[in-house]
């Protein structure tokens, strides 16, 4: 029985997604997956059970630069050909500006057959004419640019004030969508506390300020921060630097299928 054959089923005997879900191609709603190093098997396995579910796939950091150039190649052909976007990391891009190589970079990167790219800078300093010549030069070879706001240092980060005039920036720039910075711990980073609670009263003031909300991708690697992010925008909230092994459940979350959202999103219905 194929998925969709099951799904259906399923379908006809309950009503669900509860809340309206968008269906790919989609422009909200997005889910990016960090991929530390899937090979090609488990990458088939995971779209072949949740392709339908992972808009764009990041080779997380620079993993992208120790692939063998064959399997490098037939990964990416695998992503695309399921409907999957997919980018290095965003310090796999530092690394190139650090060294004056952001043209080669980005030219390396579309030979490779990447359709996206991250414009960051977590961890160097970029100014913001340099910023903005990278997110329209990545626009301009044809590319979907993700840009970054958030510094990894949590003893050098941003004021909310400098987030919300960066993504106002990146937006104006060209960038499809601008990523809130999470890491992979979700922790001390961003707008997420020490502990991982996202800091409300940041979130408000910037979403509130930000030109396009809907164009942020929020990173939520924990369980908590994806039910505290559907609660509050509902099933169609961006969400990055999911664990690959958590699509389904992270669908679920935004479907109503399990009990952490099941009435806020049956609320929205
Ligand atoms: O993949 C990267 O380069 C990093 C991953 S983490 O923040 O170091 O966990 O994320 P990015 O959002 O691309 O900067």
């Amino acid at each position: 029985m194929t998925k969709k054959g099951t799904e259906k089923m399923w379908q006809e005997l309950l009503q669900f997604p509860m809340g309206k879900r968008t269906a790919k191609p989609r422009t909200t709603g997005i889910t990016m997956i960090i991929d530390k190093g899937l090979g090609l098997g488990e990458t088939r396995d995971l779209l072949n059970l949740a392709g339908d579910y992972i808009d764009f796939l990041k080779l997380g950091f620079g993993t992208a630069a120790l692939y063998y150039n064959e399997v490098l190649e037939e990964k990416i052909h695998l992503v695309t050909s399921h409907g999957v976007d997919i980018y290095p990391g965003g310090t796999f891009l530092e690394v190139a500006v650090l060294q004056d190589k952001l043209r080669q970079y980005l030219a390396m990167a579309r030979d490779f057959g990447f359709t996206a790219v991250e414009i960051s800078d977590g961890t160097i300093d970029m100014s913001l004419q340099l910023r903005a010549q990278a997110i329209s030069t990545a626009c301009e070879m044809g590319f979907k640019v993700l840009s970054e706001v958030g510094k990894k240092d949590p003893d050098n980060e941003f004021e909310i004030k400098d987030i919300i005039r960066l993504v106002n920036h990146d937006l104006s720039c060209g960038a499809c969508h601008v990523i809130v910075e999470g890491r992979e711990s979700g922790k001390a980073v961003g707008l997420y506390d020490r502990e991982g609670n996202l800091i409300m009263s940041e979130l408000e003031e910037l979403v509130y300020s930000v030109r396009d909300a809907s164009k942020l991708i929020w990173e939520a690697p924990l369980k908590e921060q994806q039910q505290e992010l559907i609660i509050r925008f509902g099933p169609n909230v961006n969400m990055g630097n999911i664990n690959p092994h958590e699509v389904l459940a992270l669908e679920a979350l935004r479907a109503g299928l399990r009990a952490d959202t099941l009435k806020a999103v049956l609320q929205r219905t």
